[in-house]
């Protein structure tokens, strides 16, 4: 397969895309189908690397998945025949950890590779865990697998140490076949937690709470499966903001949910551009101007997303000035830094901090991308610089962008993968 993508830099970016259903999102939401009785069918699903590896990661366990004509899946978990996220799966996509809450919860029992780290950061489940156990599972972890098991989960006041997305998801599914109540606080309130519980809520669960940092539910004896539209991925809009801010360009993004962005399109703001939003719609226009610095530090929902850490790096290099970026939740999140840097970038790490100092422009190179956020960034370097840029192990970015290439080009990008 080919895993290269050569950029021709220097063209403004303009014109219309759609954006994609939520990685982060759907992944969660095809997890939460081994908690249903009967068929559920998701709805804008993003044609990405990690849907077709939790789709064999489903289907190892027995699910029944048709693939639709119109971004769909069709799913059935009623005839499991095992329990097991095995490594060779699991290592390649930390959300098969999702598998834990809704397997223990239906079924009683789990075995799931443990995650161990990437290349972003350790990345520990001790949360998910601890959760788990409080609700009543019995959990060894031996052999580089967790072991899970448990008669019917008792609902539990759960208190996390620190705002986990996937912990919050995971008790949360696993909450919602619980007997009796549960209470998760500190709990995370990202837009694609909110949109598994609403998935959950029509599947039959009894849930308040969604969106605040105390979620409540009430366990049902059953869920049922129901027909869900996957809501758009902020993190793909955000990219595509960012490589057009950086090009001086104007784009319009279609079918999106603005206020998740809130952020995200103030920084753009603050960068300089114009952003005009509708109900589904987001526009941008940069005016052929060189961006202002921003400052960031990322946090969790509402604040500063650390997905989009990496592209607002590139934005800053090429910034009339100096800015500073934090980054809070992942100890490893600047590798993208030394490739930026082999692009003409000024661009130097200290601790969890990049001091930017912008250049008026980035040369084309060859980079290698390390990561799917920071394979993102090389891209929309590539995109503003001048000359020729090759992006090497560009296969991570298929984790989490459907059709760049086309998308790009159809914003009149020069990009082809070789
Ligand atoms: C599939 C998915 O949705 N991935 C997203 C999810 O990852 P993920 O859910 O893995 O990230 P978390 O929100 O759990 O991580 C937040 C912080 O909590 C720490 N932590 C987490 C769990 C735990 O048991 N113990 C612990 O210490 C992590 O190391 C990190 O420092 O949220 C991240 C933060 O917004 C995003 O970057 C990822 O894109
Ligand atoms: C870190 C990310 O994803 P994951 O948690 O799936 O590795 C991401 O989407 O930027």
């Amino acid at each position: 397969m080919s895993n290269k993508i050569v950029i021709n830099g220097g063209r403004k970016l303009s014109g219309q895309i759609k954006a994609s259903g939520a990685k982060n999102a759907v992944l969660p939401i095809l997890t939460a189908t081994l908690l249903a009785e009967g068929n559920s069918h998701i709805q804008n699903v993003p044609h990405l690397h990690d849907v077709t590896t939790m789709n064999e990661l489903l289907a190892h366990m027995g699910a029944e998945l048709t693939v639709g004509a119109h971004s769909d899946i069709f799913i059935n978990t009623n005839h499991l025949h095992n329990h097991t996220a095995p490594y060779d799966i699991v290592r390649t996509m930390r959300a098969s950890i999702l598998a834990l809450g809704p397997l223990l919860a239906r079924y009683g029992q789990a075995k799931v590779s443990l995650p161990g780290g990437c290349q972003i950061g350790a990345r520990p489940v001790d949360l998910h865990l601890k959760g788990l156990k409080a609700m009543g599972a019995d959990i060894d972890v031996s052999d580089g697998y967790i072991h899970a098991h448990c008669q019917r989960l008792q609902g539990a006041r759960i208190i996390m140490d620190k705002v986990t997305v996937t912990g919050t998801e995971n008790i949360l599914m696993a909450a919602c076949l619980a007997r009796g109540e549960s209470l998760i606080e500190n709990a995370a309130i990202e837009p694609e937690v909110v949109d598994l519980g609403r998935y959950l809520i029509a599947m039959g669960a009894h849930i308040e709470g969604l969106g605040s940092s105390k979620i409540r539910i009430q366990g049902v004896d059953k869920l049922r499966g129901v027909a869900h539209h996957v809501l758009p991925d902020r993190i793909e809009i955000g990219s595509f903001l960012v490589a057009a801010a950086m090009t001086g360009g104007n784009i319009t993004i279609t079918h999106t949910q603005p206020d998740d962005l809130d952020a995200v399109l103030l920084k753009l703001t603050e960068a300089g551009a114009e952003i005009r939003t509708t109900e589904d719609q987001i526009y941008l226009d940069m005016h052929e101007k060189r961006p202002q610095p921003v400052d960031i530090r990322t946090a969790p929902h509402p604040a500063f997303p650390t997905d989009m850490q990496a592209q607002f790096c590139a934005l800053n290099a090429i910034a009339d000035g100096t800015s500073v970026i934090t980054e809070t939740l992942f100890e490893n999140r600047f590798m993208h830094v030394d490739e930026l840097n082999r692009m003409g970038a000024n661009i130097a790490v200290e601790g969890n901090q990049a001091i930017i100092t912008g250049v008026e422009k980035l040369s084309g190179a060859p980079v290698t991308a390390t990561d799917l956020r920071a394979s993102a960034s090389l891209v929309i370097a590539g995109l503003a610089a001048q000359g020729q840029t090759e992006v090497h192990d560009i296969h991570y970015i298929d984790r989490g962008y459907e059709a760049i290439e086309e998308k790009l080009n159809q914003l009149g990008a020069r990009i082809i993968r070789q």
